[in-house]
């Protein structure tokens, strides 16, 4: 089977600072890859390179059989990619339900100034989506007011709204209270098994790693120094040492 994405070779560097070091990667459909790594492992970095916010000094990129190394951001977007992130990028000003809709518009490139945003869109999609991360009831709240695990929400339905095919998460537990972390990942990975979304997530908080994920990948300094299920990776003496700091 092709791998969803593939890169060879990447390699990055800011100044001295080695940030992707010759990364060779696959991911398939249907996994759900958790990423781990000390701050500045080259994490974030990476993820920018596969979705076109980085250009990489060398090596390639494939996203469903699209060579897609330095192609705009919005342009990956449309093949199917997406992302949501450690701030949630939300319309501050909007409803829940319109950054929904606005997102879905963006999407189909629908946006006009003569049209109204709810002719532009299914209306069905954007309530079924709502449905779908539980937050029908708070359709009507302007989005800047949302606590932060609705706010992590919201973003992971707007990029939902886009029917990827990959969703890609920087620290979706990021800023969340302890005791909602596992509520908030039940709904997002049933949403993405619902919508039969592959992910990959960065994630620091290894029982989240060890719960959501079916495969995980440990980065240090720039390179994936183990790739295997939750059970290998988080057992191998150098991860635990240098990764997880046990
Ligand atoms: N735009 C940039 N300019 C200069 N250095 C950068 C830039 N982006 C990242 N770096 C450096 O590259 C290295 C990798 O950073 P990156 O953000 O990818 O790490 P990370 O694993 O995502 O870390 P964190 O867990 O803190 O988000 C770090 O040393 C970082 O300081």
């Amino acid at each position: 089977m092709q791998p969803l994405v593939k890169t060879t070779g990447l390699n990055l560097a800011f100044g001295a600072v080695i940030a992707a070091n010759n990364i060779d990667f696959e991911l398939h459909t249907g996994e759900r890859l958790a990423v781990i790594g000390q701050n500045g492992a080259g994490k974030t970095t990476f993820i920018n390179i596969c979705t076109g916010y980085l250009k990489p000094a060398s090596g390639t990129v494939t996203f469903d059989g699209h060579d897609i190394t330095g192609m705009a951001p919005r342009k990956i977007v449309r093949l199917g990619m997406g992302r949501s992130f450690q701030l949630p990028q939300l319309f501050t000003e909007h409803t829940v339900r319109e950054c929904i809709q606005i997102a879905a518009a963006r999407q189909n490139a629908r946006l006009s100034a003569f049209k109204p945003l709810a002719a532009t869109i299914n209306s069905n999609d954007v309530e079924s989506t709502l449905e779908l991360v539980g937050l029908r009831d708070d359709a009507n709240a302007i989005s800047s007011d949302l606590p932060e695990g609705k706010r992590k929400l919201l973003d992971v339905a707007m990029a939902l709204a886009l029917k990827p095919k990959l969703l890609i998460m920087d620290e979706p537990t990021s800023g969340v209270a302890s005791e909602d972390k596992h509520d908030l990942m039940q709904t997002v990975m049933n949403a993405l098994e619902q919508r039969k979304v592959t992910s990959w997530f960065v994630e620091h908080d290894v029982d989240i790693v060890a719960q959501y994920a079916t495969r995980v990948a440990a980065w240090i300094n720039g390179a994936i120094v183990a790739d295997g299920t939750p059970d290998e990776v988080l057992a191998n003496p150098q991860i635990k040492r240098e990764v997880l700091g046990n």
